[in-house]
């Protein structure tokens, strides 16, 4: 069989431009080398000389504050520099809160909460990416709070959770995964179920702010928050939620002008709202790209990404389980107990006897023992995944992470799917 020449090629950036490009092919493998001055990946300095390598699904700018020389190897979809982008603006934004972070630490004070919003595909993550690593650069040890719920970077979908920040983001990699703290939520999107959603958001923000105590470091560095693309109706409402649990000083609108104004009238005017143009680069994900990006993540949770990991398949007898799933069917005001309302019913915990519908569900293992704690405000250990149910043996096989036995039996069902392929 011949092999395709690949294309290679160098590029000559000058000061303030950066290099785009896109890998779709399912093969492909794309390398980039910084030949010569100094260049970053959404806020990550590159290492001259050093390869890196670049495979499908990657959407990439390489940005110079002073010019450089990349080559580029592979092929790619698109590969473009462009001298428009918004990139001063965001180092300003950093400046901005880099001050705030002075200031915090002379007065002994909590550093700058700042939290990003914007519809789809404006850029919120990779604006928080580059906020986190312009941080750590400077030696700030922030914490990154992510309550996109349905792309999320820290764990998988149908979550929410934070992490310290320590080090600037791996070019090939990304963001950090190590030790984030996690809570369940099961769904694909907040309007799964709002109620639950704005107290799981409430408590993450709680014990998020509490933590910055324990830390001089982070408390006076702050906390960058992360939001979802959903910014009307209940949408709105949730961000509006959001930065009122997270007591947040400052609030950075990408790209949208409405939704800019929005908040400068119902955000109390001691925070700092600003609004910031999105990068032309931003690639736009159609509903599919979202779907698949979503189980790629799962897939990534239990067998690796560039590390391979290998996961546990074993049964578990549905004795052994204390399997619950939050919020019971919606019943009207005038069936609910005295003194209930039927919000109270989003949050309540509904045992699920196990049946054949839990195939492929995915199920958060939580830190909570018994079902009188306050298992929707307790973070998770782990998930597992539903591949099989035999009614006749009352078990079911699942796919975990760890070998057995479950670290802990009270699991929380998802609404999210996995079909293990691999099994
Ligand atoms: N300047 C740029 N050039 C090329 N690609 C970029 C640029 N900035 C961001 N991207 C890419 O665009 C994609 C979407 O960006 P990002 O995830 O930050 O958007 P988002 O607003 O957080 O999306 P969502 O609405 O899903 O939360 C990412 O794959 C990212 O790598």
């Amino acid at each position: 069989m011949s092999e395709e020449i690949q294309p290679s090629m160098d590029y000559n950036l000058d000061a303030d431009s950066e290099l785009r490009f896109e890998v779709e092919d399912k093969n492909a493998k794309v390398y980039v080398t910084l030949i010569s001055g100094f260049a970053e990946m959404f806020g990550t300095e590159l290492v001259k000389k050093k390869k890196y390598e670049f495979v499908m699904g990657a959407k990439v700018a390489i940005f110079t504050y002073h010019g450089c020389v990349l080559h580029l190897a592979g092929k790619t979809e698109v590969s473009y520099i462009s001298k428009e982008t918004p990139m001063i603006q965001y180092l300003n934004c950093h400046a901005a809160l880099e001050q705030m972070r002075v200031v915090a630490e002379e007065k002994d004070e909590r550093g700058p909460v700042v939290m990003v919003v914007g519809p789809m595909d404006v850029g919120k993550s990779t604006l928080c990416r580059i906020l986190l690593n312009y941080a750590v650069r400077l030696g700030r040890r922030p914490l990154y709070a992510d309550t996109d719920v349905g792309q999320g970077s820290l764990s998988i979908p149908g979550t929410i959770g934070t992490i310290l920040v320590e080090r600037p983001a791996s070019i090939e990699e990304g963001v950090s995964q190590t030790a984030p703290l996690i809570y369940h939520f099961g769904h694909k999107t907040p309007s799964g179920n709002s109620v639950l959603y704005k107290a799981v958001i409430s408590k993450m923000a709680e014990v998020t702010l509490e933590s910055m105590n324990e830390n001089k470091r982070t408390k006076h560095s702050g906390i960058i928050i992360n939001t979802c693309g959903w910014v009307k109706g209940d949408g709105y409402a949730n961000l509006v939620h959001t930065a009122q649990a997270f007591e947040v000083n400052a609030i950075f609108v990408l790209d949208q002008e409405r939704l800019y104004n929005e908040l400068l009238r119902d955000i109390p005017s001691f925070v700092r709202v600003v609004l910031l143009p999105k990068s032309g680069g931003v690639v736009e994900r159609s509903k599919d790209l979202r779907v698949e990006n979503r189980d790629l993540r799962i897939k990534e949770y239990f067998y690796g990404h560039k590390t391979p990991l290998y996961p546990f398949s074993f049964e578990v007898k549905f004795v052994d389980l204390k399997l619950y799933k939050i919020g019971a069917p919606p019943l009207p005001d005038s069936c609910m107990p005295l003194g209930m309302k039927a919000e109270d019913n989003k949050t309540k915990l509904v045992a699920v006897t196990p049946n054949l519908g839990l195939t492929h569900h995915i199920l958060a293992v939580s830190f909570a023992e018994f079902t009188e704690e306050d298992v929707i405000g307790t973070n998770v250990l782990g998930f597992v995944c539903v591949t099989h149910v035999d009614m006749e043996r009352q078990s079911v096989m699942i796919l975990s992470p760890q070998p057995r036995p479950l670290p802990n039996t009270l699991l929380l069902y998802s609404e999210l799917q996995f079909m293990d392929s691999h099994a």
